[in-house]
């Protein structure tokens, strides 16, 4: 199976060296000083269990790639309908695109602009990029993907590859609860450059939290999404999973680059707005990081 990794960034050289470690044909699709890196040395991949430079081949245009049999796509929210249009003359009619990515419309977007079966997932992963085709795992990396006639052998491939794999009959459930994680985390992150383990510790935080996701909850149900029992209490928990781990918003504010909170915070408040609920903790993390945008972040 030919698979293509689009956004060698964080996420995707996680996948992408996870499946390449398992033998797979793995081609990374991301930028040129990656990409380089990349095919000159071997993606440099670290983790608790593994730390070493892993052969791979890496291209800089999705052009280049020769008819894949699975994509899987892990570029920010706002690269995803470029990303999708350069995607189309490369497809075979039965490619199946993985969207690992956060917010909730990333596959609605992508089912717009193609005709390939498109495959949803929530991505409960701590990863990083510390330097040019270096990709660092701070913990997790269990998926839940949605329901479809393609989706059990995409499962199977991904945990023999050392990726647990679930496969999801409500996955708009799912995906909902992966964003209220984001709205809880990453701008706070983000805004003070903190680790969730060193954030938590900070007086107000878990009631600021709180407060975050029950306004989302009252934004999902006024949307009919029904979250799971419980949900509260697994978001205030990720913090204890990856302690060391700055979110993935953080990181872009440090390299100084747009961030994805117009599809998480942003995306509360633009349906609060819509449906009449309320949402002023989730306006004000938004707006912190569009001020941050601006500014700049001084990092630790
Ligand atoms: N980091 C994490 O731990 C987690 C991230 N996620 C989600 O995963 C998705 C990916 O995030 P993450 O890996 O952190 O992001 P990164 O910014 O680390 O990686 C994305 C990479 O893709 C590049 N890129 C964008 N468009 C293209 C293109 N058309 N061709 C080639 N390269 C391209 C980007 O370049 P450039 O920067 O120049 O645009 C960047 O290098 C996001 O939706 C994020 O929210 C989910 C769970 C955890
Ligand atoms: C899982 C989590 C919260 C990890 O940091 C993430 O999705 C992100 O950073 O965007």
């Amino acid at each position: 199976m030919r698979i293509a990794v689009i956004g060698a960034g964080a996420v995707g050289c996680y996948y992408g060296g996870q499946l390449l470690r398992a033998g797979h044909d793995v081609t990374l699709v991301g930028r040129r000083a990656h990409v380089d890196a990349i095919n000159a040395r071997g993606l440099h991949f670290e983790s608790a269990t593994f730390t070493g430079f892993i052969p791979a081949k890496a291209v800089t245009e999705i052009a280049e790639l020769a008819s894949p049999d699975l994509i899987l796509l892990a570029v920010k929210s706002a690269d995803t309908d470029e990303a999708a249009r350069a995607l189309l003359p490369v497809l075979k009619p039965d490619t199946i695109v993985l969207s690992l990515q956060n917010g909730v419309d990333n596959p609605q977007r992508l089912r717009a602009l193609l005709s390939q079966p498109v495959i949803a997932a929530a991505v409960y992963v701590a990863a990083e990029m510390p330097g040019t085709g270096h990709i660092k795992h701070n913990g997790r990396g269990e998926l839940i993907i949605g329901a479809s006639d393609r989706s059990a052998p995409v499962a199977k491939l991904l945990t023999g590859a050392g990726v647990p794999t679930e496969i999801a009959d409500d996955i708009d459930a799912v995906q909902w609860s992966k964003l209220l994680n984001n709205c809880a985390y990453n701008a706070l992150s983000a805004v003070a450059q903190i680790s969730y383990g060193e954030m938590f510790k900070v007086s107000g935080v878990p009631e600021l939290v709180t407060t975050t996701v029950q306004e989302c909850m009252a934004v999902a149900k006024a949307s009919g999404v029904a979250l799971p029992d419980g949900l509260l209490d697994n978001i205030l928990g990720l913090a204890a999973t990856m302690p060391k781990q700055l979110s993935s918003t953080a990181q872009d504010l440090a390299r100084g680059k747009p961030s994805e909170i117009d599809f998480l915070n942003g995306f509360i408040v633009r349906k609060g707005k819509e449906l009449g609920v309320p949402t002023p903790a989730n306006l004000a993390l938004h707006v912190m990081v569009k001020l941050a945008e601006r500014t700049g972040v001084r990092q630790a």
